[in-house]
């Protein structure tokens, strides 16, 4: 038997969710709750295709209270043959909360406050986006008593996220269980950063496409065996 295999104990799948209208439109959009296009119902499909050649068998899938990640979850479950497994939705894994600029033009955005401070709003771990006045009501975040941010950097949403992390992710993982998770540009690229210790100034450089899974295998002690990007 190989050694890998022998010691893989459980792998998670990280895919951002297929282009949605917001990102086909360049618009900022955080917690807005924008649709696939046709185009990111595709993607989610070959996402699904891809991963379905693995045969991972898997035990969970969690994803974001947004439907452009909630509807590619469905899409992949669908095409890996395993539309019945349990699903957690939670806010947690929601996009990084874009604040006022959701609902912008990033190209016009760039235009009127300058390329550097538009991708430093993007990209920059600690920097926050400038904040809504007031914050959104939706139904859906009342009922889970969570008050929607005004906006928020990466590292906000890195604190939110962690706490599912630990009770969710890695709790599964620990278990010998198989994650699918199925999240955003933001949720993800936090993971990433926590997973593959990336630095805060490399943090800058971190991106992930839309519907391209990214496969994890652990160890029984949670230590990374490998990484793959599908
Ligand atoms: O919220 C958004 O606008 C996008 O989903 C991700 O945006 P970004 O590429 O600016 O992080």
């Amino acid at each position: 038997m190989n050694f890998r295999y022998y010691l893989t104990m459980s792998k998670l799948v990280l895919i951002r969710h297929g282009q949605s209208t917001a990102n086909r439109d360049n618009v900022f959009t955080g917690w807005s709750d924008a649709p696939l296009t046709d185009k990111g119902i595709a993607q989610a499909h070959i996402a699904g295709r891809e991963l379905a050649e693995s045969d991972t068998q898997f035990d969970i899938v969690l994803t974001s209270v947004l439907q452009r990640a909630i509807v590619t979850s469905y899409i992949v479950m669908d095409e890996i043959h395993q539309p019945w497994l349990p699903i957690i939705k939670s806010w947690r894994l929601n996009e990084r909360h874009y604040g006022a600029l959701k609902g912008l033009n990033k190209a016009k955005t760039a235009k009127k406050y300058g390329d550097q401070q538009v991708r430093e709003w993007r990209r920059s771990y600690t920097l926050m986006p400038p904040l809504l006045q007031h914050p959104d009501q939706d139904r859906r975040y009342r009922a889970s008593a969570v008050i929607e941010p005004l906006g928020e950097s990466a590292e906000m949403s890195w604190q939110r996220v962690k706490p599912f992390w630990e009770d969710q992710i890695a709790a599964n993982l620990r278990a010998s269980k198989n994650v699918l998770l199925v999240a955003h540009g933001s949720s993800i690229r936090v993971l990433l950063k926590f997973l593959d210790r990336v630095n805060d100034a490399d943090f800058m450089n971190v991106e992930v496409g839309n519907g391209e899974p990214i496969v994890y295998d652990f160890d029984n002690q949670l230590h990374i065996l490998s990484k793959t990007n599908l």
